[in-house]
Formats: C-alpha cells, structure tokens, sequence
C-alpha cells in the first residue's frame, strides 16, 4: 500500500503526477486549525507533508502521529519547529541551490532599481511627469564600483558577491559566522565584524535566516551606524530587521533608501508606512520566483519527500539525525 501525504501547495501536473505514483495524496489548501479538522482522516494518517509558507508547529503535529517527513518548497524553514519535528524523528527537507542564482538575480535588481530610482521614475513617466529633460532631482546613484556589505555569505551570499564583483566591480564586505575561502579567493570579500560593515558599505545587504541569534539584528543602533547615503537591502526574511526602526531611519534621513523583498509581517499591510515612502522599492517576496526555479523547487521538493520515506536523507535534510 502507498504510504499517504498532504499536499498543502498546487504542483504542476507532471509533478503531481510522479507525486501520485509513490502516495497516496490528500490535497489541502492550507493548514490552518478548520482545515485540518475538516479532513481529521487524512492528517491522522499522514506519513508525509509537502507544501510551502505555513507554519507547522507543535499542536499540528499532535494530529499527525503517524508523521515521518515534512518537504518544504523553499530553503528557509524558520516556520518549522525543528526541535518538534526531532523530537518525534521527523525528518525535515527544503530546497537549497535550485533557488541560489535566481533570489542572487533579485537581490540585484533590489541594490539596482534602489540606487537609480527605477520604480519611482518609471511611475513619473506614467503619469505625464517627463515633460521636458529631467533635472537632478530625478538623478539616482551609482551602483558600480561602490563597496557592498553582504550579511549571511552562504549559498545567495556567494552568488550575489560574485555578480557585484564580476559585473559591477564591487569592493565586497562580509560578515559571516565563519570565514568564507570561496568568497575571499575568488571576489576579493574581506571579512568585517558586523560594525565594521555597516559603518562602510553603501549597501548593506542581508541575506540571513531567521533564528533567535537573527531576529532583530538590525535595529535603531545599527541604522545609526550606517552611511547617511547608505542603501539597505533585505532579501532573507523580514523578522531580521526591527522594521519600526527601519521606518524611522528612512523617514529621519539615516540612511538613503531600501530595497526590500520581505517583510516583518507578509503580506505587507497595505497601511504600512514603508508604501508611502518614494525611497523605499517593496516587493512582494520574489527572491526565487520566476518560472523555471519555482519549477525546480516543486520538483526539488517532491523528490526530497520520496528520498525521505525511503530514508535517503544525504542531501537537502536540515535534520539527518532525526532518521529513525
Ligand atoms: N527572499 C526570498 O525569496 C528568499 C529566497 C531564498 C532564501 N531566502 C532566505 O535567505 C536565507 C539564506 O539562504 P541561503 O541558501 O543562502 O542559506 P545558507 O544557509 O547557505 O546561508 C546563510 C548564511 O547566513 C549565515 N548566518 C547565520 N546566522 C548568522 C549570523 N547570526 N550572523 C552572520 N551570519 C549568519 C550562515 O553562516 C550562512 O553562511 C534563507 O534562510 C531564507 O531565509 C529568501
Ligand atoms: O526560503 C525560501 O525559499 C523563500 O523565501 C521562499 O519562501
């Protein structure tokens, strides 16, 4: 008998296919409280859960005994309670390096439409402003050449250090848990404590987990430490950053602008101060959406679930021990 599942995330049809050919799938649309009371069978007798963004706690897992492994469709797993999932032996896997190049693609987007104002210009083109050849107050700044501060050089870090390096020719700033030979053989990164790197990056970009070392990292004492004309990127998640501190940095002119892909709450509450200030770029956590990777993280992330029922955890399992 196939082992059964909860799908909590539309897949392709090819996907949902080699899906159904190893399980037996109930397809759910989320797992909030009256979901999983609704289909109580199902989620009694799941060995399995594969889905993307929902937080699965302790109380979820008491309706799923029979659980042995969760796949999530991303690589951050802070909606995850690791220490329940070990305690039970439940393996968790996520999807590092298929999304890698693609958030790297974003970040810069965010460090470039920032400094050259490419969202604000474009919407004054719209609506009729470019009337005669602009003056210095549409001017933005340069990006080439400008030294770039990147928190959390792993994966994305790595890729987004080597296109400031090779394409824009970056001096690179880092500051990790650990040295990085990679980063500092081939782009030149030299390593700083955090201080050290706000106080001299123009841009400070963070790619970092969430985990209660990270959460708030970056608050009031840390924007004060940056440049005035300093540009201040989140790509990793949003609870890094104390976003109230984030607000009154960029309203009080601490710091020039910021590029932002996620956000202390999401989705960003339309109220929120942050929509209503020009120097500020929001997007709404695109770091790995594009077709082909969104793609590649589904297939990633059904062949990681049947890797895991079968016990294959050698890649992409944040948690080998917990194999029974
Ligand atoms: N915006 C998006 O759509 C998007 C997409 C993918 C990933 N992310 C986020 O980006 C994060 C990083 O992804 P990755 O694949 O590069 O992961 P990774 O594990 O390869 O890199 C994370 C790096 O952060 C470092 N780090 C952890 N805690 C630190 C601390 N306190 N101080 C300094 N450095 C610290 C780690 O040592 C590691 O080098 C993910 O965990 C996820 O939260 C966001
Ligand atoms: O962690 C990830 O993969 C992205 O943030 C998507 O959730």
């Amino acid at each position: 008998m196939k082992p059964s599942i909860i799908l909590y995330k539309a897949l392709p049809d090819d996907l949902m296919q080699r899906l159904e050919s190893h399980f037996t799938v109930t397809r759910v649309p989320d797992l909030k409280p009256e979901t999983v009371q609704q289909h109580a069978d199902a989620f009694a007798n799941a060995q399995g859960l594969l889905g993307s963004s929902q937080n699965v706690h302790a109380p979820l897992l008491e309706k799923m005994p029979q659980l042995r492994a969760a796949s999530t469709i991303s690589v951050g797993y802070d909606n995850f309670d690791v220490d329940a999932l070990n305690a039970r032996n439940i393996l968790l896997m996520h999807t590092p390096t298929v999304l890698t190049e693609t958030v790297a693609d974003t970040i810069m987007a965010l460090v470039l439409s920032s400094a050259r104002r490419v969202v604000e210009v474009a919407e004054r083109v719209k609506v009729g402003e470019w009337t005669s050849s602009i003056g210095a107050d549409w001017f933005g700044i340069d990006v080439h050449h400008k030294t770039l501060g990147i928190v959390g050089m792993g994966r994305i870090g790595l890729a987004l250090a080597q296109r400031a390096h090779f394409g824009f020719g970056m001096p690179i700033l880092y500051n990790a848990r650990r040295h990085h030979a990679e980063a500092e053989e081939r782009f030149q990164a030299r390593y700083c404590e955090l201080e050290t790197l706000l106080k001299e990056s123009d841009f400070v970009c963070l790619v970092l987990p969430l985990t209660e070392e990270t959460h708030h990292l970056i608050g009031q004492k840390q924007f004060e430490l940056m440049k005035k004309s300093a540009i201040f990127i989140n790509a990793g998640r949003g609870q890094v950053v104390d976003e109230a501190a984030l607000i009154a940095a960029l309203q009080n002119g601490e710091i020039h602008a910021a590029g932002l892909d996620v956000f202390e709450k999401e989705p960003l509450p339309i109220d929120s101060p942050l929509l209503s200030l020009p120097n500020v770029v929001a997007l709404p956590h695109i770091g790995s959406a594009t077709h082909e990777t969104r793609y590649n993280m589904s297939a990633c992330a059904v062949d990681n679930l049947i890797d895991a029922l079968n016990g294959k955890v050698e890649k992409n399992c944040v948690n080998p021990q917990a194999a029974r």
